[in-house]
């Protein structure tokens, strides 16, 4: 019996053999959902099998940034220029070999920053520290890419990784609901043209073992995106990238890193060259919205908003105010952008908005 490693690798082959037309779309569809399962059943074994060393740390303040780069590239560097923390530092690789956090305050949100070991290549199949910082980055709003000057290319490498370990970077999860039924086999419903065809979405479904089921795309995704849908152990985070030490690159190094990501900030952490652009370019990826409470049968408090990240619920806010919310939550009310009417009685699935004011309902 091959192993799993040899299983993935006479996949790969075959799908690189396989040439893509539309006969050949639901097989290569079926190879990949193979290929997909295949890689969660080595994800799945070592965390079971893990050391159990996994990092411990508390998510704290308004949102979570992890700095992710290869070894040396200065991310405790940078930690210990944004936040008030200190992690050491030093002229050798894995000088950082667990989770350091820092607080960054800025444009009144509470920033968490997370300095964790570097990634190498082969990190997602437990290289390194991977696997630990990759459970780090998993639970992350927002990777900062470090990338040293002297070595662009590393970005691509660390995506892939990231790739494999089933975190998708800018990407948002796909509008696709699978809904499991007891009979009827699979039946497709689409608000959208597809590209996909019927064979290839169920040969995926099969693989998966959904036999019965409906499946309600309201977007037209690729193969990929809906085998992230069918196997759901999936994270989605922003990005951004920075290049470090411009102190020490060549002009023509700096104009050809610049031509290669004309969306990076380019610092040096060492000498705090151009943090201040750092941090607002941050805070815009990080997309904040401000809400203001309306305590019962008071005004809303219109001086100090909530901060939270786009996208929020209420229940999630539930859990940010404390700990009994969410248990004794009935109902609130919503004024402001997120409402259909002024004062809208809504549940905890409630998505708000930038600028609404909110009245939470709790049992007494
Ligand atoms: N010239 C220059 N050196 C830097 C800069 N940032 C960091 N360094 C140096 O690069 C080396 C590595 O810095 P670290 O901050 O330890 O890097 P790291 O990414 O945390 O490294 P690991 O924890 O080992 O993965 C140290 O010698 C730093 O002094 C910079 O902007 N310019
Ligand atoms: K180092
Ligand atoms: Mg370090």
């Amino acid at each position: 019996m091959a192993t799993i490693q040899e299983q993935i690798r006479e996949i790969e082959e075959e799908i690189k053999k396989t040439s893509y037309n539309k006969a050949t779309s639901h097989h290569i569809g079926r190879l990949k959902a193979k290929l997909a399962r295949l890689h969660d059943d080595v994800e799945k074994k070592s965390a079971a099998s893990g050391t159990g060393e996994g990092y411990s740390v508390k998510k704290s303040g308004d949102a979570t940034v992890t700095l992710v780069g290869f070894p040396s590239v200065g991310k405790s560097t940078l930690l210990n220029k944004l936040t008030d923390a200190h992690s050491e530092v030093g002229a050798y690789e894995f000088t950082t070999l667990t989770v350091i956090p820092g607080v960054m305050e800025y444009k009144g949100a509470t920033i968490q920053i997370l300095d964790v070991p570097g990634l190498v290549k082969g990190a997602a199949s437990g290289r390194g520290r991977g696997k630990e910082v990759i459970a780090v980055i998993r639970n992350s709003d927002l990777v900062l890419f470090l990338l040293d000057v002297f070595q662009p290319l590393h970005l691509p490498v660390l995506k892939e990784e990231l790739y494999e370990a089933g975190i998708r970077v800018d990407q948002h999860p796909p509008d696709v609901v699978i809904k499991k039924t007891d009979r009827g086999g699979v039946r497709i419903n689409s608000t959208v043209e597809l590209d996909l065809d019927e064979e290839t979405i169920k040969s995926i479904l099969d693989e998966y073992k959904i036999h019965n089921a409906t499946v309600l795309f309201r977007e037209n995704i690729n193969v990929d995106q809906l085998i992230d849908v069918v196997s759901k152990n999936r994270s989605y985070v922003s990005s951004m990238i920075v290049v470090n030490k411009v102190d020490l690159a060549y002009p023509k190094m700096l104009e050809d890193a610049k031509k290669m990501y004309p969306e990076a900030v380019f610092i040096s952490a060492h000498n705090s060259q151009n943090l201040e652009q750092l941090k607002d370019v941050l805070y815009e990826r990080l997309k904040f919205i401000r809400i203001y409470m309306k305590p019962q049968g008071e005004a809303a408090d219109m001086e100090e908003p909530m901060i939270v990240l786009d996208g929020t619920n209420i229940g999630q806010i539930c859990e940010r105010l404390h700990k009994d919310f969410k248990r004794k939550f009935r109902f609130a009310y919503v004024w402001g952008p997120s409402a259909k009417h002024p004062g809208q009685r809504v549940g905890m699935d409630h998505k708000l908005k930038d600028g609404d004011v909110l009245s939470i309902v709790i049992q007494k």
